[in-house]
């Protein structure tokens, strides 16, 4: 198969789809790939690199969308990318659609085969291809708290880990999956009050066992939530219905019991967010304020340290991409992991989740994949 890796376009996106190191094992497998020119410029990698690896390196993006068969990327399509798709050709990437109307709309009348990192599954009830940037994002989270609560950058001016005979800062983290418990990690490393809520008391007893009392655990009751904003310092948003949008667990109503200058980091705002004040920010400008509450929405954090991530996306996605190219769409029918990633094929939504929160009709992927 021609698998194509265009420059990611959306705004201070870093990461590439297919590190060099990914490429050579496609090659190896008897693939071709084209890469775009300073593809790989974010993460050090420069075009002769890719070429050691055995790529092609071409100038645009409109040639690596016209000659591949797979488009590799690491970001949901943007609006130049959507007209570029086409029928049968395959887009292996985070879409996040949920929220996202116009991207859906796009994907649809592309006719393509959308495949999302962030749905396909484990066998162990894992989101694999998500695992890995959550992990990156939880642990950035606290990083941006910490910068979010200096007074230059409109904080209330306390330090995560306190100092000796002056109280940390407390953490009140809702959700306690990967993004929840990797931020718990570097809180709690830095000295700060740690608290994760979570609706699934299986995953709170794995946490007490990991965290050995170090960090609190909740069941996330609307009181107990309520409750916990009150006292934080900063609050984490990091729940996950997997392919839904995220529901919404902090009005704007209960900003006003929240510490003035307190800082939200929504994690969770690629799949719409979990404050109702939320709405996405970048990197140039992650934060704002509602209400007397600094706000950090940025929707693509592991984008920020690009190396680390693109190598941990590419580790993860590695063995399902190169089933993809030897393969095509019968990885997908022979693997019902991979297939839980197939989002939109051929102007039909495939995921339930996606379907609902658009209220559109879904069509669920083996039917699809069999006409
Ligand atoms: N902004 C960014 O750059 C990034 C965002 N993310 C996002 O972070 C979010 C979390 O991802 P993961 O930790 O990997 O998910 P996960 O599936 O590992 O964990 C989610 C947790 O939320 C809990 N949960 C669900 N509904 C809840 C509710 N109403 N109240 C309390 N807990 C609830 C679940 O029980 C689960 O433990 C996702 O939306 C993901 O897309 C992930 C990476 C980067
Ligand atoms: C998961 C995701 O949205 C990201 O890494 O940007
Ligand atoms: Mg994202």
């Amino acid at each position: 198969m021609r698998v194509g890796v265009p420059k990611e376009i959306k705004v201070e996106e870093y990461r590439v789809g297919l590190t060099p190191a990914s490429v050579r094992e496609y090659v190896a497998h008897g693939h071709q790939v084209v890469v775009q020119q300073g593809a790989g410029e974010g993460i050090g990698a420069g075009d002769d690199a890719y070429r050691l690896a055995g790529a092609a390196v071409v100038d645009t993006a409109e040639e690596v969308f016209s000659v591949g068969d797979m488009i590799v990327k690491v970001k949901e399509p943007q609006p130049s990318e959507w007209t570029r798709l086409r029928e049968g050709q395959i887009l292996f990437t985070y879409l996040h659609l949920a929220p996202d109307v116009p991207q859906t709309t796009g994907l649809i009348a592309s006719g393509c085969t959308a495949i999302a990192y962030e749905t396909v599954t484990d066998a162990h009830g894992g989101l694999p291809l998500l695992a890995p940037m959550s992990e990156v994002a939880g642990r950035l989270a606290i990083e941006a708290a910490g910068a979010a609560l200096r007074k230059s950058a409109d904080g209330m001016g306390k330090l995560l880990g306190g100092v000796p005979g002056v109280p940390p800062a407390r953490v009140a983290i809702i959700g306690g999956g990967v993004v929840g418990t990797h931020a718990a990690r570097m809180a709690a490393g830095l000295g700060s009050e740690v608290t994760i809520l979570d609706r699934s008391l299986p995953r709170l007893r794995v946490l007490d066992d990991i965290f050995l009392g170090r960090v609190r655990t909740r069941y996330a009751t609307l009181e107990a939530i309520e409750q916990e904003i009150v006292a934080a310092d900063v609050v984490i948003g990091a729940v996950l219905v997997p392919g839904a949008s995220a529901p919404k667990l902090v009005s704007r109503a209960q900003l006003g019991i929240m510490k003035r200058r307190a800082v939200l980091v929504d994690v969770a705002i690629d799949q719409g967010g979990c404050f109702e004040t939320s709405k996405p920010t970048t990197h140039q400008a992650p934060t704002y304020l509602v209400d007397d509450i600094v706000h950090y929405c940025v929707a693509n954090m592991p984008g920020a340290v690009p190396v680390t991530s693109s190598h941990a996306l590419n580790h993860a996605t590695l063995p399902f991409g190169l089933a993809l190219a030897s393969k095509g769409l019968r990885a997908l029918v022979e693997d019902p992991h991979l297939r839980a990633g197939l989002n939109v094929h051929r102007g039909r939504i495939t995921n339930r989740a996606v379907a609902e929160s658009q209220h559109l009709s879904v069509v669920m992927p083996e039917e699809a994949l069999a006409s």
